[in-house]
């Protein structure tokens, strides 16, 4: 799959009754839609979902809370954060499930500095898969939902033992992303190009049952999501569209906004998906030497292909985000992502403000 249409109505399957997830992805490969390799890899995540899910619940009863490393001394990952203990636990549950089924060339995680090819010792699949093993991880400590991101690309051809540069492909090239959101219930959200659609972890049976088919974006939305203490480290086109939706209904947009802020990206994701809004991370003077702060291969692609595939809209403010080309493995982007019409609306500031000062 390549080039993604967005928001394809779902297919419709001859599906009756409770449909667990085993059962909806051998309905997609019976119609031609994902190979078995790909059924195989979503189970394999989705096991591994669930292992993590069960560390996540059992919190401080289980040890997972609190930094990684020992002997007061900070475990610094890749992008320069301290790591939690969960952080670790997840990244490794990942890579432990994924090594020998064979569906996979290589992966590579927010956690690890470098991607990892499959070993020689297990045979070798045509799929690539990133992930965030655990995002939001600030909220962990403090029982506020947390979640994996994960998103699937295709091994180049002719490429056995895949490297960085194998990986560094656009979010149209995805052929499957998905999320799972550990919070009151376990979620897990995918899309393989054929809609977005909703799974919830049956506790009792150990299976994720099909609870909404075809997400949707409201296309217009009174809600945004920010970290609001940034705001004097915004750019100017960031200043002048959060002024304006602060306005409210006596501002040039005529109606009021309403907040909302968990910082795990996963769970704010998963509101907009259910209800709608717009989700922002902007590029600020903190993380503008950076680029940004939210990945772009472990957060913004796979959530981009996910909002599209319900109807919404991602950029980065000035580009689709599907659009962009990773140039290395750790790139970070700014993210607008969620209605429609309030994306273009922020987009809108952006482009006018390029335009004013000769952009
Ligand atoms: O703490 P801030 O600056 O509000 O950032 C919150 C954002 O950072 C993240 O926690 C980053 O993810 P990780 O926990 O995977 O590093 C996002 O989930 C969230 O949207
Ligand atoms: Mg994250
Ligand atoms: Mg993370």
């Amino acid at each position: 799959m390549s080039n993604l249409a967005p928001h394809p109505a779902p297919t419709p399957t001859a599906s009756t009754g409770a449909v667990s997830l085993t059962r909806y992805l051998i309905e997609e490969q019976r119609a031609g839609r994902i190979s078995a390799d790909l059924r195989l890899l979503v189970e394999v995540v989705a096991r591994a979902c669930k292992t993590i899910s069960i560390a996540v619940g059992k919190g401080a009863l289980g040890g997972v809370l609190g930094e990684a490393g020992g002997a007061g001394k900070a475990s610094i990952n890749i992008q320069g954060e301290a790591q939690k203990k969960l952080d670790v636990i997840a990244n490794d549950v990942l890579l432990e499930a994924n090594a020998w089924g064979g569906h996979l060339a290589g992966m590579a995680s927010e956690e690890m500095d470098h991607s990892v090819p499959m070993s020689d010792a297990s045979p070798r699949g045509n799929y690539l898969l990133l992930f965030d093993p655990l995002d939001g991880s600030s909220n962990i400590d403090v029982n506020i939902s947390v979640g994996t991101i994960f998103s699937v690309l295709r091994c180049p051809d002719g490429v056995t033992s895949p490297v960085d540069a194998d990986f560094l492909q656009p979010g149209t090239a995805q052929v499957c992303a998905g999320y799972t959101t550990y919070g009151p219930s376990t979620m897990l959200v995918l899309t393989v190009g054929n809609g977005t659609h909703a799974f919830t972890l049956d506790r009792e049976v150990g299976s994720f049952m099909l609870t909404t088919r075809g997400m949707t974006i409201p296309a217009q939305t009174r809600e945004f999501a920010v970290n609001m203490s940034n705001q004097r480290h915004w750019q100017a086109p960031m200043q002048a569209y959060v002024g304006d939706l602060l306005a409210g209904k006596d501002g040039p947009r005529g109606k009021d906004f309403n907040m909302r802020w968990v910082a795990s990206m996963v769970a704010d994701v998963h509101r907009i998906l259910t209800r709608g809004g717009i989700f922002t991370y902007p590029l600020d003077a903190k993380c503008a030497d950076k680029g940004g702060k939210l990945r772009l291969m472990y957060e913004a692609n796979p959530m981009s292909l996910l909002v599209e595939q319900a109807g919404g809209a991602a950029s980065t403010g000035r580009q689709r985000m599907l659009e962009v080309q990773p140039v290395h493995l750790h790139q970070r982007v700014p993210v607008f992502l969620g209605s429609k019409h309030e994306v273009e609306a922020a987009v809108a500031y952006h482009h006018a403000h390029d335009a004013a000062h000769g952009g």
